[in-house]
């Protein structure tokens, strides 16, 4: 049994409905979803604003690299595209595995360049750490702390008055 937090992000193409198409790609796995944000670009100023959301997951069977086996699945169903050339660069979807904990509740650490968990800048990142915050207010970032800690503290709090919450946007399906 593993749990697993996943970013979810997209600034090319149709962004919300890439964004359900994750969710979608990663079926009965999902148990919480949360808000959408309008995000400004990380890393790579020159591009569009991005979509973005975390997800988490859950399943009996799924080992730490099932998880992004079925990131990069979730990203080829939705049609992913890129620049390869451009590090932080645009793209259609893109969904990181920001942690995983084992079936008794322990945070999975690994230094493997292939999965890296935590993922390695999460906790520099706004738009992850506020989406994660909507699912679980009282969740911690292995190796970093309190999520709402990270957020408050600079230089995340700059970054995060830049997110705009999007509620009229919703990757709940409507079935
Ligand atoms: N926790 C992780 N989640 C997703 N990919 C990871 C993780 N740790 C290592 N990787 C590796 O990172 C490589 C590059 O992934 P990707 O193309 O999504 O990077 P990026 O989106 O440009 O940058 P970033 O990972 O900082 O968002 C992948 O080949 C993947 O194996
Ligand atoms: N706001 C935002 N910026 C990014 C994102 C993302 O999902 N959201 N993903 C990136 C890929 O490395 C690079 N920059």
């Amino acid at each position: 049994m593993t749990r697993a937090v996943l970013s979810i992000g997209s600034n090319l193409g149709d962004r919300l409905d890439h964004l359900r198409g994750a969710v979608a790609a990663l079926g009965d796995g999902v148990l919480l979803v949360s808000g959408v944000y309008e995000t400004p670009p990380w890393g790579d100023a020159d591009q569009p604003a991005y979509l973005n959301a975390a997800v988490m997951v859950a399943d009996p069977a799924a080992t730490p690299g099932d998880w992004l086996a079925r990131a990069r699945a979730a990203e080829t169903a939705a049609g992913r595209t890129r620049d390869a050339d451009r590090r932080y660069g645009p793209r259609t979807l893109d969904v990181d595995v920001i942690a995983v904990w084992d079936d008794a509740g322990r945070p999975v650490l690994s230094d493997d360049p292939e999965l890296t968990l935590p993922h390695p800048r999460a906790h520099l990142r706004a738009f992850v750490l506020r989406p994660w915050i909507d699912i679980e207010p009282h969740g911690r970032l292995p190796g970093h702390g309190w999520l709402t800690d990270l957020l408050n503290a600079e230089p995340l709090a700059a970054d995060a008055l830049e997110l705009s919450p999007r509620p009229d946007l919703t990757l709940e399906s409507d079935t």
